[in-house]
């Protein structure tokens, strides 16, 4: 049989991390927003990168004339870029966003009391899109020209490249609107993608990639067919400039999703990991290679499935999704395990093994490489660790109520007994300000240059700290401040068997912010316990109570590169039984409240309807499995901090924890009433302070939003806190709104005393 090798024939990718192989991105954007460097030497910077990124694309081995490669690479965010391209202005601030760098700022970062556009994770994943704001006034132009300036400077450097930016259903469906539904304003935005391709054109281009994944989600506000018409509607406004069409789907199966679509376009990009491909004989770009983690593709496996399509219809190697997800470079890191190292591939490696398929499609098959990934299966499979023996029988073993505690009346009685707080008790989510001083001593303490003695007397110093300031305060209930935690999942993945962390592998989490996801490549298991100490020495500081504080066993898997050989709910039971024998041994060192953060529940959450109830079982069971070992005494807390609480709030009751604090005060506490609605009856502690932000809430403002609170939840259901860690706060703002906080408590227990 013939094969067709499709529009990309050296083999595509759809996406490329954009921070720097060394972070230079952040270095560059925190510098501008210091003040260190002016507009021109952030620009330079930033063009650099994209630069050098596109010479090692071409160096790995991407076809550099042909469209191949992507051209894209954001300075914040590639949703900020469309909605600044498009002139799409939020209309708290029309007439008053400033040309350039400034501007972009403005909307990313907030000024004064101009708030940022708000931020929120792109689709299943850690990344976080600035949320485009729109109403019935918005009008859309091309009013930027970044993408278009890419494109001339990608062939400057000798990249005749493919311009990528968000498609015209995606970008509505993840908007926001007032009074309006988003997707109505189609027939103003659809005209704007034609004048953004028209000046492509002239600038030279072929193609233009427009990654619509919203095709492949469930998400409110826009139907299937809604966002099909207006995808069609941008590809053919695309196309009338003369250009081509690649549709990026991307994120799951576009089987179903995308057929109704393939006379518009000129290629599909489809994921064929987590899908399978779309019916119909059009052109594919086949996601064989995984976009969101770092295993070592499977090279037999994926080369039958493109020969098998290849004789079917025109196809061209891709990845999954963009590479965004993954960190730069293998070879970067120089302290794992060789033969960890010989089971993974990043982005760099992922580009190699795409142009790698690409090459044997066409007849020619790298001997060296295939039986590398033969024998990296196979070894993964047999490895000591994978499969640990004790962990597995002491799952198998699980008796029967392990994941349920005493009832709640009973539990209650027993902690208001065993806790003796006042009403409305007031207290935090965990982190303090991770100083400077902090993340240097940690820097130093690995580079050998401070002594472990030296680096945990720096660590004390700062729980002393954190704990007079409480105290201080009149917080009731305290925390330690984790500020010997460089991240909340990386730290615990570090004390756990069967996970490797990573020097190196940075992937950006938001604008210049980013994570080491570490990676789950085993069964797992804790060796010892290596929270208590700290949270003991906060205890043994104070006569009030101190909370311990741990990662939840989904936010731990969402957070990392998760092994993908086993149901991920095995795996979540694995960590859960670990985290229950940190419990244990908290309960054991005298801590009577123990908070299991769980932030990703809802990220988790499948982008399909359908495939939802399956796991919130295995995701709230997990965390069960973690808790139920505690005693009826122990009150056990849990924190998720996003609003959409009305998606999963039969979720969060099932996890049946004693308190949950969640994200509320950006929202202006419109999750109290879902919670009213569901009777939930246990104890709410609905943020009212947005941390987010440097704002320090004012005093009338708490007491509105307390207000909303106690007129909705029973008081003795209610607790005081903010929305989230103060990690990534200053200790001045920290302190001017902790003690605004406690002071607004204090005058709403009084209000609700006389009632
Ligand atoms: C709550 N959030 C988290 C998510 N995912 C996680 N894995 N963790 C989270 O907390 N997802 C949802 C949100 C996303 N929010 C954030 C918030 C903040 C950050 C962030 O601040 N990231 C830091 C890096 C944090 C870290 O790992 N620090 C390390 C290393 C610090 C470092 O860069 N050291 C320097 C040397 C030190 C120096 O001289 O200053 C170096 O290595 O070069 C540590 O503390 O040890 C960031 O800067 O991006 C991310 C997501
Ligand atoms: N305990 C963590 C939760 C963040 S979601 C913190 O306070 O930073
Ligand atoms: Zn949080």
């Amino acid at each position: 049989m013939t094969t067709t090798t499709g529009p990309f024939p050296g083999g595509t990718i759809l996406g490329y991390p954009r921070i720097g192989r060394r972070r230079e991105l952040k270095r560059a954007l925190e510098s501008h927003w210091r003040g260190a460097i002016d507009d021109a030497a952030f620009h330079e910077a930033a063009r650099a990168n994209r630069v050098a990124d596109l010479e090692r694309l071409v160096a790995l081995g991407l076809r550099a004339d042909d469209a191949s490669i992507p051209v894209e690479a954001a300075h914040y965010d590639h949703v900020l870029d469309a909605t600044l391209t498009f002139g799409a202005v939020p209309p708290r601030l029309r007439g008053r966003v400033p040309a350039g760098l400034a501007g972009e700022w403005l909307l990313a970062r907030g000024e004064g009391d101009d708030a940022p556009l708000e931020m929120t994770k792109w689709l299943d994943s850690n990344y976080h899109y600035l949320v485009p704001e729109l109403d019935a006034d918005t009008a859309f132009s091309l009013a930027d020209t970044r993408i278009v300036d890419r494109f001339v400077e990608a062939g400057r450097a000798g990249v005749h490249g493919r311009p990528v930016i968000v498609g015209p259903a995606t970008y509505l469906a993840l908007a926001k609107a007032e009074g309006i539904r988003p997707i109505d304003l189609a027939d103003r935005l659809v005209p704007a993608y034609g004048a953004l391709a028209e000046a492509l054109a002239a600038a030279g281009a072929s193609w233009v990639q427009l990654d619509e994944p919203a095709l492949v989600a469930d998400l409110d506000g826009a139907t299937l067919e809604e966002l099909q018409a207006v995808a069609r509607a941008g590809a053919e406004a695309v196309r009338a400039a003369g250009l081509q069409v690649l549709l990026h789907v991307g994120h799951g199966d576009a089987a179903g999703r995308v057929e109704p679509l393939a006379d518009a376009v000129d290629a599909i990009a489809v994921d064929l990991v987590r899908g399978s491909a779309p019916a119909g004989d059009g052109p594919l770009v086949a996601g064989v290679v995984h976009g969101r983690n770092v295993w070592r593709t499977d090279l037999d496996a994926a080369l039958d499935t493109l020969r098998w399509l290849s004789e079917r219809r025109p196809t061209s190697v891709g990845t999954s999704t963009s590479l965004q997800h993954v960190p730069h470079d293998l070879a970067a890191e120089t302290s794992l395990d060789e033969r960890l190292v010989s089971w993974l591939a990043f982005a760099d490696q992922k580009v190699e093994e795409v142009v790698a398929l690409a090459a044997a499609v066409a007849g020619d098959v790298d001997e060296a490489r295939f039986a590398a990934s033969r024998a990296a299966v196979a070894d993964r499979a047999a490895a000591p660790g994978v499969r640990d023996g004790a962990v597995r029988e002491r799952l198998a073993a699980l008796p029967a109520g392990a994941r349920d505690r005493a009832p709640y009346a009973e539990r209650d009685e027993q902690q208001r007994a065993a806790l003796d707080l006042p009403p409305l008790p007031t207290t935090t989510i965990g982190s303090f300000p991770q100083t400077g001083d902090i993340r240097v001593a940690r820097a130093r303490n690995a580079r050998g240059e401070l002594d472990d003695a030296g680096y945990r007397e720096v660590l004390r110093a700062e729980v002393r700290r954190v704990v007079e300031l409480q105290e201080e305060l009149g917080l009731d209930v305290l925390v330690h401040g984790e500020p010997e935690r460089n991240d909340m999942v990386q730290y615990f993945a570090e004390h756990f068997d069967g996970f490797a962390a990573t020097e190196h592998g940075w992937v950006q989490s938001y604008g210049s912010r980013a994570t080491r996801p570490s990676i789950l490549w085993g069964d797992v298991s804790r060796p010892e316990a290596f929270t208590v100490e700290w949270i003991a020495y906060a205890q043994s500081l104070t006569s009030k109570v101190v909370k311990g504080m741990l990662t939840g066993p989904v936010t731990i898997l969402a957070w990392s590169f998760v092994r993908d050989d086993q149901p991920l709910g095995d795996t979540a039971d694995q960590v859960a039984l670990a985290l229950a024998d940190e419990i244990a041994d908290l309960e054991a060192a005298g801590i009577r409240i123990v908070q299991v953060d769980e932030p990703a529940l809802r990220e988790l959450l499948p982008l399909r309807v359908e495939a939802r109830p399956a796991y919130l079982a295995w995701s709230v069971g997990a965390f069960r499995l973690a808790t139920a070992g505690a005693a009826p005494a122990t009150q056990i807390h849990t924190h998720l901090c996003y609003s959409e609480f009305n998606t999963v709030v039969d979720a969060i009751d099932g996890l049946d924890a004693d308190v949950t604090s969640i994200e509320a005060a950006r929202s202006k506490m419109e999750i109290v009433e879902p919670l009213q609605a569901h009777g939930y009856g246990r104890g709410i502690g609905p943020g009212v302070y947005d941390i987010h932000s440097p704002r320090v809430p004012a005093a009338d403002e708490l007491d509105a939003l307390l207000a909303t609170a106690t007129g909705a939840i029973p008081d003795r259901l209610l607790w005081v806190n903010p929305d989230c860690g103060l990690k990534t706060r200053g200790y001045d703002e920290t302190v001017a709104s902790l003690r605004n906080l406690v002071e607004a408590a204090a005058r709403a227990r009084e209000a609700v005393a006389v009632r």
